[in-house]
């Protein structure tokens, strides 16, 4: 039987295949949201309670909210991974951990052998006694909920003996139709060094292949898995895929980054039935070191979430790609094999760091509300404008664009992102959290009807600067708690800018100041005029205005800013005498 996503789960399906590691659950159909509904009946010997336990997937958490006896309780999907150790961390246990992190997925790990390895080869490995890999499997399995069990270096027929025991001894208990076991036949390191010798074949033919819910041989060893057959031809990778997936494994995947002939990456997925080719660009890089054990980690994870087969062996392929393509310069080591890059997703947080420096409320001060329309109106850029507002003394900038297209603001916005990183100054989107991702800001500035700041928190991550319109001490409230870093406190005063705005005044100002935990600016028709008094109310969390027209629907912005900047210095000194 094929498998299916979770929301595509047949209710009338009720057993797994006879081998399969998931055999002793069932399945009855659901009267609630979820369109499943699963009853897993663990084993007598789990220390785990054992009651009916009724699953789901909490989707803005990608957490599994679990239900037994009326009590919910919330879990990761969870991969363990029984592999060997790599000390140069591209493949094995190393690479385990590090695509699961990625694909936010927990990894607990079994560890078969330890290797002395680096980008050059292998230099020596030491195979971790029986007994105690099979002791490092029942401390994990007797314990902890796993979701799905991938194997890597199995380095010994004992070792592959000893897990599968310990699988039968303890099933990993899964909703029924999810894979459970994913098996990465490795045997040959990149560099071409043998990690586990013929003897296993005998363990893997009889007991682990047919086992498995899917296999990923690259193309060395799907040919020794097959007795030595040459495999060099995409026409010879779906023969191999149907002679091995005749092993008994319930889907196979050959992996053909080392087909030599191939100006793609093209890989032969087989479900029993149909032959999928899964092809994509082959980047051009030495840092392939571990994209095997990347890929049957990634498929791992996807799975433990409740993906399909087919769609986890799609994204995993993607995720390498990506990575691959990310990571194709650096330089680790000195040999031929480089490792590559799996948590680039962290990397839009490090590419924060050349952010001047982390946000300070004193940004507020004197904060400049850009957008092209103004601007061009007095035949100026939306850059010339920044620029002029900046050296005019605005501490921080903010892009608003009410009726640009997605493609021209996001390359104005890339060239304030310059012009902006240059002088040091702050550069904050209005609403559009893509816009700032895809420019890199330095954060976003959103109303009480655009994303939730937890959202956007979420999306932007920790270091990012969030602020928040707010016209009442419970929006501020609120803007705290949902992690925002400033509010903007308005309008103000009236303003063309917003029509139909309600305007808070100086006293609900004041209110919002008073009660709010976080820095405030206040917006809405502030100019030369009037800022004195605004910042005359005298609250200290109110650190500045915030400025539109004033600076903008003028001829000079660099003379307006430059007014009102000292302005507000003279305000700052006699709040302070
Ligand atoms: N240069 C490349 N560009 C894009 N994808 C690649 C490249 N090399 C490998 N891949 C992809 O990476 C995945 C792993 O394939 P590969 O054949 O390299 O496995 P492997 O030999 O077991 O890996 P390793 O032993 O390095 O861990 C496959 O999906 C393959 O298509
Ligand atoms: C420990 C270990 N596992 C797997 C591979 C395959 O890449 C490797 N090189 N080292
Ligand atoms: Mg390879």
């Amino acid at each position: 039987m094929a498998y299916s996503s979770c929301s595509q789960i047949p209710l009338t399906c009720t057993s797994f295949p006879k081998n399969s590691a998931l055999s002793g659950a069932t399945q009855v159909p659901s009267k609630g949201f979820y369109p499943y509904r699963v009853l897993i009946h663990p084993p007598a010997n789990l220390r785990a309670p054992q009651t009916p336990i009724a699953a789901a997937m909490q989707e803005d958490k990608g957490l599994i909210v679990e239900t037994s006896n009326g009590k919910s309780k919330l879990r990761i999907p969870h991969v363990l991974s029984v592999a060997g150790s790599d000390s140069g961390a591209g493949a094995g246990i190393q690479a385990d951990l590090k695509a699961c992190a990625a694909r936010g997925v927990y990894c607990s790990t079994v560890i078969t052998a330890v290797t002395a390895q680096n980008t050059v080869g292998v230099q020596g490995v030491n195979i971790v006694p029986e007994d105690f890999v099979a002791e490092q499997l029942k401390s994990v399995l007797s314990d902890m909920h796993v979701d799905v069990v991938k194997t890597g270096m199995l380095p010994s027929l004992g070792i592959v003996k000893v897990f599968h025991h310990s699988l039968k001894q303890f099933p990993v208990r899964v909703e029924p139709l999810k894979a459970a076991l994913v098996v990465d036949p490795v045997m040959v390191s990149t560099s071409g060094d043998v990690l586990a010798g013929p003897s296993i074949l005998t363990g893997f033919r009889e007991d682990l292949l047919p086992m498995a819910d899917i296999v990923t041989p690259n193309l060395k060893e799907a040919a020794t898995l097959l007795g030595g057959v040459q495999l060099a031809t995409v026409d010879d990778m779906r023969s191999a895929a149907k002679a091995i997936h005749d092993m008994g494994p319930r889907n196979v995947l050959i992996k053909g980054g080392d087909l030599a002939a191939s100006f793609d990456a093209v890989d032969i997925f087989f479900d029993g039935e149909n032959f999928y080719e899964l092809r994509s660009p082959r980047i051009t890089t030495r840092n392939t070191h571990g994209t095997g054990c990347t890929l049957a980690s990634c498929i791992a994870a996807e799975l433990a979430k409740g993906s399909s087969m087919l769609s986890a062996v799609r994204v995993a392929k993607r995720y390498v790609e990506t990575a691959l393509d990310y990571s194709k310069d650096i330089a680790i080591g000195n040999g031929l094999h480089g490792p590559f890059d799996h948590l680039l997703k962290l990397k839009s947080d490090v590419r924060n760091s050349c952010r001047p420096r982390p946000f300070d409320p004193d940004d507020l001060f004197l904060y400049a509300v850009a957008d092209s329309g103004m601007n061009k109106k007095w035949g100026r850029s939306i850059g010339d404008a920044v620029k002029a507002a900046i050296e005019g003394g605005a501490t921080i900038i903010q892009l608003r664009e009410k009726d640009a297209e997605t493609g021209d603001f996001l390359e104005s916005a890339k060239a304030c992102v310059k012009i902006c990183r240059f002088h040091g100054i702050p550069l904050l989107i209005n609403d559009r959290i893509d816009i700032a991702l895809a420019c890199n800001a330095d954060g976003v500035h959103v109303g009480q009807s655009d994303m939730p700041p937890k959202v956007a928190r979420a999306l932007l991550g920790p270091e990012k600067i969030i602020g928040v319109s707010c016209k009442t001490p419970e929006q501020a409230h609120r803007a705290w708690i949902d992690g925002a870093d400033y509010i903007g406190c308005g309008g103000v005063f009236p303003t063309n800018t917003k029509e139909n705005n309600i305007t808070v005044g100086l006293g609900g100002l004041k209110d919002v100041c008073v009660s709010s935990k976080l820095p405030v600016v206040a917006i809405g028709g502030i100019g030369a005029s009037n800022a004195q008094s605004v910042m005359g109310i005298g609250v200290p969390t109110l650190k500045g205005v915030a400025v539109v027209s004033a600076l903008f629907d003028r001829e000079s912005v660099l003379g307006e800013t430059r007014k009102l900047h000292a302005l507000l210095k003279e305000t700052a000194l006699s709040v302070k005498c």
